[in-house]
């Protein structure tokens, strides 16, 4: 069976299958004009959309329809949990090739409807189009939060410490694999393969993270850690500095540089798509969370530096030499020359 033999409403009944999982609140899921659901009064609204591009995010022949779905997904839900929040509802809009089979995009569904329930998401709606050459998907996810304990990122303060909930790079390393071509014939490479395939959402962590006292800041890392931290500090009228021995770097990126000749920390703080929550927090609360962290999840969370008020970031050395940081993250429009040459 084929899109051409099904239709576009075809299509849409049979992806329909298996996205309202949650009753409570909803009036109207997949099927009218638009959803309808119901809100509670001492919740706040969390509403974000992102894009993924065939080319630009991903390449077709590189990733299953599932990796491809759950991925679109967990990109958007790492943003509600960088506003401390939990996911509700997402929808699902896609443009189509028209040799694209039927069968990856039922696995794409598949994706997304696999991580969907991990964390009791309905789908809600979306769109469907054709496209005249690649697939792009854009999921858009509703979530809610305390209104008091919504992260911005314009509310970090000097003095506070600047967390991260895991290691960055390796979703860039993994990355380098794919366009290379790169067989990951190693469990080190594997694993780094993995973090830009299957990125996790930190929405539990960051859920936790925003109920406790003393969290003032936080954003996920969709960039990279100069680029992210840079909107934290511009947004918040301050600085940073960063201590290039505390940057949590994997031992499977460690050994990825020592093979390909490359450097760690250029990859942490320019990598991107690692999706780890960076979050400030108040110096007198800082050591608490991270015990309480440690003890709810059973990782750390890696103090990696403080907020200034200098108006920029800086990098200090173990030998005690200081680096001004520009943001050296993606920008779709910028991308450097460097980024566009394989690694051998
Ligand atoms: N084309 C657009 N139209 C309106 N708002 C946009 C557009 N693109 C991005 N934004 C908004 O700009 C802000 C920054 O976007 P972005 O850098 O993509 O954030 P994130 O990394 O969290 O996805 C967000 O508030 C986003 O909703
Ligand atoms: C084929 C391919 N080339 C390059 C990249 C790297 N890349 C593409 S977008 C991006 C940054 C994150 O995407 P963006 O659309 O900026 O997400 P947002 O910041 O809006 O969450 C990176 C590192 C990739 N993932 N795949
Ligand atoms: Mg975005």
């Amino acid at each position: 069976m084929t899109l051409k033999d099904i239709g576009e409403f075809g299509f849409i009944e049979k992806i329909s299958r298996g996205c309202f999982i949650r009753s409570q609140n909803i009036l109207k899921a997949i099927g009218d004009d638009a959803a309808a659901f119901t809100t509670k009064a001492d919740e706040v609204i969390l509403i974000t959309t992102d894009m993924l591009v065939e080319r630009v995010h991903f390449l077709r022949n590189t990733t299953s329809g599932f990796n491809l779905g759950y991925k679109s997904l967990a990109v958007n839900l790492s943003d509600i949990a960088a506003m401390g929040g939990t996911a509700k509802e997402a929808f699902v809009s896609i443009a189509i090739p028209e040799a694209c089979p039927l069968e990856y995009l039922e696995d794409l569904y598949r994706g997304i409807k696999s991580l969907a329930a991990e964390f009791d998401i309905n789908i809600l709606g979306g769109d469907t189009t054709g496209s005249k050459t690649d697939l792009i998907i854009n999921i858009s996810v509703v979530g809610a939060v305390p209104e008091k304990e919504i992260l911005y990122r314009h509310t970090a303060q000097p003095g506070d410490i600047i967390f991260s909930t895991g290691c960055l790079g390796d979703s860039r390393a993994g990355l380098q694999l794919i366009l290379n071509k790169t067989v990951a014939d190693s469990e080190e490479l594997k694993a780094l393969f993995n973090a830009h395939i299957l990125p996790w959402p930190y929405l539990e962590e960051g859920r936790f993270l925003a109920h406790q006292g003393g969290v003032h800041a936080a954003i996920d890392v969709s960039d990279g850690l100069s680029s992210d931290l840079g909107h934290i500090i511009r947004e918040s009228n301050a600085g940073a500095r960063l201590y290039a021995e505390k940057i949590p770097v994997s031992k499977n990126l460690q050994k990825f540089c020592t093979r390909f000749d490359a450097d760690p920390l250029e990859y942490a703080l320019g990598g991107g798509e690692d999706y780890m929550l960076l979050c400030t927090i108040s110096p007198d609360k800082a050591d608490s969370v991270a015990r309480d962290y440690l003890k709810k999840f059973g990782q750390p969370i890696y103090p990696i530096g403080e907020i200034t008020d200098s108006g920029e970031t800086e990098l200090v050395f173990p030998d005690g030499r200081i680096k001004s940081v520009a943001p050296s993250g993606w920008n779709h429009f910028k991308i450097p020359a460097s980024r566009l040459l394989f690694v051998h």
